[in-house]
This record gives structure tokens, sequence and C-alpha cells, in this order.
């Protein structure tokens, strides 16, 4: 079976070519495999009766997910590359996604339109989406506005800060990621406009931890911060491991996300 390490904006990935040998690995092995490769998420890609492939999705702590945006741009890199194709393709469990070439080592994917809805999230309770209320205990930094939530695929909240460097985000991440509000748990988002073209963001991931780059996260950081009119509908999200353009386009209402890819290694296992 092929093997690839990639990396999307320094979030990291071992991707596993399923299409003709299969990959069922156990919650174990799945963790193993993200400790040994230092990979953020695991992916097995499958085929797919109509589109180009199936791309399956775990957390490096085992559990299945049906969205990760910065993957999707790596497996579109493989399959623009395998295909010759202008553009591929993807079947998640969350959507059908395409890819397509932005120019030297830069990957755009369609991550179709965000769902606002407070169940699609989802939420506990019925809540205003723009500000939700999370309480947790007492931190040891400036008090938290109400984080905006959005779902890209996967839940997100996102908290509006003065300044991200003075949040320990391994610290506060976890307290909400699994907080009652959100029964299948959320991504964590700290996000600093800068101006309304450029946004600061990191993100504490779901069942993964602190990330160098979030790609749905980034997403979800730009839906909440235009809707809240923070910012136009086109930002540069800069990330640890690099940056990211989204543009949540008013002609189809869907988010298009753009950023590099590398492939670190290839093997045969
Ligand atoms: N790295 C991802 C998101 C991966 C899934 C996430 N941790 C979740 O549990 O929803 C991305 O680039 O979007």
């Amino acid at each position: 079976m092929k093997l690839w390490k990639m990396n999307g904006a320094g979030n990291a990935f071992a991707i596993f070519d399923a299409r003709s040998t299969a990959f069922t690995p156990t919650t174990e092995q799945i963790r193993k495999i993200a400790a040994d490769l230092k990979a953020d998420q695991v992916i097995a890609m499958e085929r797919d009766a109509t589109k180009d492939v199936f791309m399956r999705i775990w957390n490096s702590d085992g559990s299945e997910v049906s969205a990760c945006g910065n993957a999707t741009r790596c497996v579109g890199l493989l399959m623009l590359d395998e295909t010759g194709k202008d553009r591929v393709t993807i079947q998640t469990e969350a959507d059908m996604l395409r890819a397509t070439r932005a120019g030297e080592g830069l990957i755009t994917v369609d991550m179709g339109s965000p769902q606002m809805g407070w169940e699609d999230i989802p939420l506990s309770e019925k809540m205003d989406v723009r500000g939700v209320d999370v309480k947790i205990g007492p931190i040891d930094a400036p008090i938290l506005s109400r984080p905006a939530v959005v779902s890209m695929g996967n839940p997100h909240a996102v908290f509006f800060v003065k300044d991200v460097a003075a949040y320990d985000i391994p610290a506060i991440g976890p307290l909400v990621e699994w907080h009652p509000l959100f029964p299948k748990g959320t991504n964590v988002g700290f996000a600093q406009v800068i101006d309304r073209e450029t946004i600061r963001l990191r993100v504490w991931e779901r069942a993964a931890g602190l990330t160098r780059a979030c790609g749905t996260g980034a997403c979800a950081a730009l839906v909440c911060a235009a809707r809240a009119g923070l910012t136009g509908r086109k930002a540069r999200m800069i990330l640890d491991g690099g940056d990211l353009t989204i543009d949540w386009r008013e002609s189809d209402d869907h988010v298009y996300m753009t950023g590099p890819v590398e492939l670190e290694f290839e093997a045969e296992i």
C-alpha cells in the first residue's frame, strides 16, 4: 500500500492509498500511526463510484470525522497529479468537494456552504449562533467573549480576541472542546482581526489538539468574521504553519480555500 506524508500549511497528514488494498485500522493503530508519523490526521483514499476519490479521515486520537480542509487540498494535489485533470472531485462523509490548482504548490478547494443552524453545528440547545453562551471556569487570561459557531462539515466555535498571544490555548481549548453545549465536541478557534482582509488565527482541533493550521477552522473563522461585519468575505488567514486565503463567495455561498501543500515523503508499506 502506498503512503504519503504530506502537510497543508503545516497541518500534518499520513495518507494511505486504500483504493486497491483494504485499510481498516483499529483506534489503537490510528493513534500509533499518528504518533509515529507525527500526523494530526490519518487519511484513507478509497474508491468512489462517481467521484474521483472518497476520503476517510481520522483524528490523531483515533476518532473518525467527516471533514478536513487541509487534507482535502493534499488529496486534491495527489489526484490532480494522478489523473491529469484540471479539477478533481473528492467525496467525504460531509460533502462532495472540488480541488483545482492555484499556482506553484497551491491548491484551492471548494468547501461548499457553511451550515449556520444551531442543530447543524450541533448545539445541545437552541441559541443565537453569532455568540453562544459557554461558561468556562476562571482562566488566567483576558475575558473571552461569546464564541460564534458554524459548521463546515464539522463543528467550530470561534472566539474573537484582541491578541491571540495572550491566551494559553492548550489550557483553554479542551474546556470548550467538550463543553456540554457541544454534544459532538467542537474545534475551537482564537481569531484576531488585524484588518478587514487579514485575520491571525490559532485553532485547538477537536481530538487532535493545537495544530499548525486548520483548514475548516480558517473557513469557519472567516465566515463568522464576515457574518459579524468584522471583515469582508475574503481574507488572508495567518496560521502558525502558513497562510490560507479564504473566499466566501456571494455568487454561490460556497467557501473557497487556497493554500500551500507539501509532500514530505512517500513510501510503500
Ligand atoms: N485539520 C482539519 C480538521 C480535522 C478534523 C477536526 N479535528 C474535527 O474533529 O472536526 C482541517 O484542516 O480542517
